[in-house]
């Protein structure tokens, strides 16, 4: 019976996974209608990379299961993470697809694992506790988040952990009990108007950052629809100008559906 919980909890990761990248359109981002600003992915490879991530998350959700959150358990879930990278790049090729998902949706998996929840609240101070806490094995690498973030002071994804997930919180407050697309691509625009991607910044530069961020921000305040809202145009061609892709908000987002539809 346990069995089949850690299973379930890890099909609706890699379910969250494939609805972001079949979510459409998504300016920037790979989805079912466009690669944006990729040239090495599609969505066929992100369906790969989802499915190379199941043992991962129901691995995550076994040593999690009602453990303490604790550095024992941060250390176990680091382990794990290390090696569903592995299994992502063994998957794609070595394209990075998901590691930034690995990141929020095994932190997630675990705090639920732990503490047998589903209240939003809880699971996010989980998610603060646990990923502030120093994984002694985890080598600190010169990935592309790293270069960006000492030439930025960003934080990137271990920020927004440490911070509770609190772009997820925001997006998720808007309109709490919706579910219908508008909302969802209002919440994918509160993402791009307050995440701070360092996908973005590596291949750009601050200033465009904070462009993007706000002709997101302007198209979730029009009333309008956003697929009806010429602004919208603008923006998917402004992040073909610029090149630009927002990886860290399609990893919230995901992460934003997953917490939307425990069960
Ligand atoms: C702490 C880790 C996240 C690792 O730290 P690192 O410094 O490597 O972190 P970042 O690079 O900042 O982020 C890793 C991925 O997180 C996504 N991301 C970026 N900014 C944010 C943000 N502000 N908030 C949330 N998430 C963010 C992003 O993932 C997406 O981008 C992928 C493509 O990235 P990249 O390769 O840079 O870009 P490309 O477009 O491929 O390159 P070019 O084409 O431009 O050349 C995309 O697929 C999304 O996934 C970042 O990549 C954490 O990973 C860690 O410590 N892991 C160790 C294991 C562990 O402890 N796990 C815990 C249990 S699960
Ligand atoms: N749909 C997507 N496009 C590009 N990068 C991503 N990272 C996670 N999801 C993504």
């Amino acid at each position: 019976m346990i069995e089949t919980k850690y299973l379930l909890l890890a099909k609706q990761a890699v379910s969250a996974l494939k609805w972001e990248v079949s979510f459409s359109p998504k300016p920037g981002l790979v989805d079912a209608v466009s690669n944006g600003s990729h040239t090495d992915m599609d969505i066929v490879l992100f369906y790969k990379s989802a499915d190379a991530l199941l043992s991962g998350f129901e691995e995550m959700a076994r040593v999690s299961f009602r453990h303490p959150l604790d550095l024992k358990l941060r250390e176990a879930i680091g382990k794990i993470g290390r090696i569903a990278e592995k299994d992502m790049f063994a998957a794609t090729n070595g394209v990075n697809t998901h590691k930034g998902a690995i990141w929020s949706l095994g932190l997630l998996v675990s705090v639920i694992s732990s503490l047998q929840t589903d209240d939003l609240a809880e699971i996010l101070a989980g998610v603060k506790k646990l990923s502030r806490m120093p994984d002694r094995f985890n080598e600190v690498k010169p990935t592309h988040g790293q270069v960006t973030k000492q030439k930025y002071a960003l934080t990137g994804a271990k920020g927004e952990a440490q911070s509770g997930l609190i772009n997820v919180a925001k997006a998720l407050s808007f309109q709490p009990e919706a579910d219908d697309f508008d909302t969802w691509m209002r919440r994918l625009l509160v993402l791009y108007s307050n995440v701070n991607d360092t996908n973005i910044v590596y291949r750009s530069d601050l200033e465009t950052l904070q462009q993007f961020q706000k002709l997101s921000a302007e198209i979730v305040r029009d009333p309008r629809s956003v697929m009806g809202n010429p602004q919208f145009t603008i923006l998917q061609n402004f992040t073909k100008e610029k090149n630009i892709s927002p990886g860290g908000s399609a990893d919230l987002f995901a992460a934003s559906y997953f917490l939307k539809h425990l069960n």
